[in-house]
């Protein structure tokens, strides 16, 4: 392991980075033209600031540790330098094992680096063989993977001990030819339950093996895993991205809040949809599968047409869901984040202390939960609702994450139920509805996560700020129609439908597989926006008739809709 050790306060501040009056380019931070023509060919002209740090760092062969904010480009910040690394040998190696492997915390993360790799090999082509390995293949699927053997190996850490102790990959293997290992998401890694895995990994990593660890926040588990695999670590946490509490989301992204009772967060979607007051692509979290799909449905019945990614949709529909929305084949995505909230079912079950220690420790470790959304990279979200708030800062962290990513703008509208019958003064327009019908912990992680973001003190720099384009009028307008159609949603169609959903899935799923194996890159089998009910939207709901709509609602619609057309033209020029 590199031998380098450099105190934090040695590391390149982002402001001087930034501040460097000549353009940052790949080219200067010494990436070969195939990687950088490559890159451009991707739409990538110029690096980020972890990229503009971490990349000669890894290039010199330092041992890295990258703190860098959700959506900095910290894929790239390790991959192309690695490429470059092993373009310069190819073919010159005579190895048993792989020269990299590339560990992450799920499959979707498998997918999406694998699929960044091999887009980068391709356009430099170059002949460096990439595989992903899933805990699900059999050995001899594994061995078959395994032969050659690959360049470049991306997995979950568990899929390495298991091909360990299958016998299809050696100790004398790894020690004699791995040359770099990434631990991506390290700060998923531990709370994904991989510690004994990496630790039963650790003594199989031969001393002179580069060590690369990606985080997005700094933990805990950040520190046990840097300690448990680096030695000596260049640690990379930029001003912009770490510990500085006010700095945690991207610049770029506004945060807005709504406050309502939780049984009207149906029709405040509704309205934030249907009247156009947020821009697309959105993606929207609720805690629950169910919450998910009566939302699914219910937007439906407006002829709002979404999809839900839930974990427990077949791997490959999930991926599917994803490259479909990636493509801009639908603009609407409901994510169901429920891993905290199975989590904290748990916990309740157990007995009522240990629920208070479940909030505790979920205060203390921060990343110790979350499912199929964190790390991913949904392309061009530039909305994320929080529908339902997520349980723990962390959760905030990483779903607001998904909008604002390298250098684009996004915003996020948190929907905070009011507790009990406080009134809270808010700015503007907002409205404040006092309601029985509430989610007492919404306003209690609301005030978490503000206090996690530094946002206490002067309202006037307050970082979540109220929504300002709907009033009350645009909301009660609604609200008749919302409330009956909310009615018809119930317990049993939901249910029916995410069963039906499911079933259709798996059924695809098995198509699909065999349908993508014959003609891959066919994106058109499934359609993920299917509608769920029978019954088409009834007309009257489809369109918001215009005099439900006061002036302010419709200047604000207009707003947004010139902000649209006037990116959309920067676009075409
Ligand atoms: N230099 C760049 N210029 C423009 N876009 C970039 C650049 N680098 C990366 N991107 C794009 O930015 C998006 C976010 O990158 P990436 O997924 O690497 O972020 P991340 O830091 O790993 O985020 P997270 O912590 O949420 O996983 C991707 O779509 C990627 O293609």
């Amino acid at each position: 392991m590199a031998e380098t050790i450099e105190k934090p306060e040695n590391v390149p501040e982002r402001k001087e980075v930034e501040e460097d009056e000549e353009e940052p380019s790949f080219e200067k931070l010494g990436v070969e033209p195939r990687l950088t023509r490559a890159l451009q060919k991707k739409g990538i002209q110029k690096p980020t600031p972890i990229q503009s740090v971490a990349i000669p760092l890894v290039l010199e062969g330092k041992d890295v540790v990258a703190r860098a904010k959700t959506g900095s480009g910290k894929t790239f910040a390790y991959l192309v330098p690695l490429l470059q690394k092993l373009f310069v040998d190819t073919g010159a190696r005579t190895k048993l094992g792989p020269s990299a492997f590339v560990l992450v915390p799920t499959r979707e993360l498998c997918q999406q680096v694998y699929g960044e790799v091999l887009s980068l090999i391709e356009l430099c082509r170059v002949q460096l063989k990439v595989i992903q390995l899933k805990s699900s293949m059999s050995a001899s699927e594994l061995r078959n993977a395994l032969s050659g053997p690959p360049d470049i190996l991306i997995s979950t850490p568990a899929c390495i001990l298991k091909c360990m102790s299958v016998g299809v990959l050696q100790s004398a293997s790894i020690s004699g030819s791995l040359e770099i290992l990434v631990l991506d998401e390290a700060d998923l890694l531990l709370s994904f339950g991989f510690e004994e895995d990496i630790k039963a990994l650790t003594p199989h990593i031969p001393k002179h093996c580069q060590c690369l660890l990606m985080s997005a926040t700094s933990s805990d588990d950040v520190e046990k895993l840097k300690k448990l695999i680096l030695h000596n670590p260049f640690i990379l946490t930029l001003p912009e991205v770490g510990d500085v509490k006010d700095d945690i989301i991207p610049k770029n992204v506004q945060q807005f809040w709504i406050s309502c009772s939780y049984r009207d967060k149906l029709l405040y979607t509704l309205s934030l949809l249907k009247l156009e007051l947020v821009q697309k692509k959105v993606l929207i979290f609720t805690n629950t599968i169910d919450m998910g799909f009566r939302l699914r449905l219910f937007l439906e019945k407006f002829g709002i047409k979404s999809a839900v990614l839930n974990a427990e949709l077949p791997q490959n529909s999930r991926q599917h869901i994803l490259e479909e929305f990636n493509a801009g084949l639908f603009d609407y995505l409901i994510a169901t984040d429920d891993s905290e909230t199975k989590e904290k079912e748990e916990a309740n079950i157990e007995s009522n202390n240990k629920q208070k220690k479940f909030r505790k420790n979920a205060k203390q470790k921060l990343d110790s939960e979350f499912g199929v959304v964190r790390g991913i990279d949904f392309k061009n979200v530039y909305t994320v609702v929080n529908f339902e708030m997520p349980q723990s800062p962390a959760g905030y962290v990483h779903r607001i994450g998904r909008t604002g990513r390298a250098f684009n703008t996004g915003a996020s509208v948190s929907l905070v139920s009011v507790h009990g019958r406080t009134s809270l003064k808010c700015a503007g327009d907002m409205i404040i509805r006092l309601d029985t019908n509430v989610c007492p912990e919404d306003m209690e992680v609301f005030e978490e996560i503000k206090s996690f973001l530094g946002d206490e003190g002067d309202k006037e720099e307050n970082l979540i700020v109220p929504f300002p384009l709907l009033t009350e009028n645009a909301v009660e307008s609604l609200r008749y129609r919302a409330e009956d159609v909310g009615k018809s949603v119930t317990k049993i169609a939901v249910r029916e439908s995410r069963a039906q959903d499911l079933r259709n899935e798996i059924l695809n799923s098995e198509k699909l597989k065999a349908h993508f194996e014959a003609n891959p890159g066919d994106l058109d089998l499934l359609k993920h926006d299917k509608v769920l009910s029978k019954k088409p939207p009834a007309p009257h709901l489809r369109d918001v008739p215009e005099y439900l709509v006061d002036a302010t609602t419709r200047e604000a619609r207009t707003q947004k809709r010139s902000e649209r057309w006037d990116e959309e033209r920067e676009e075409w020029q």
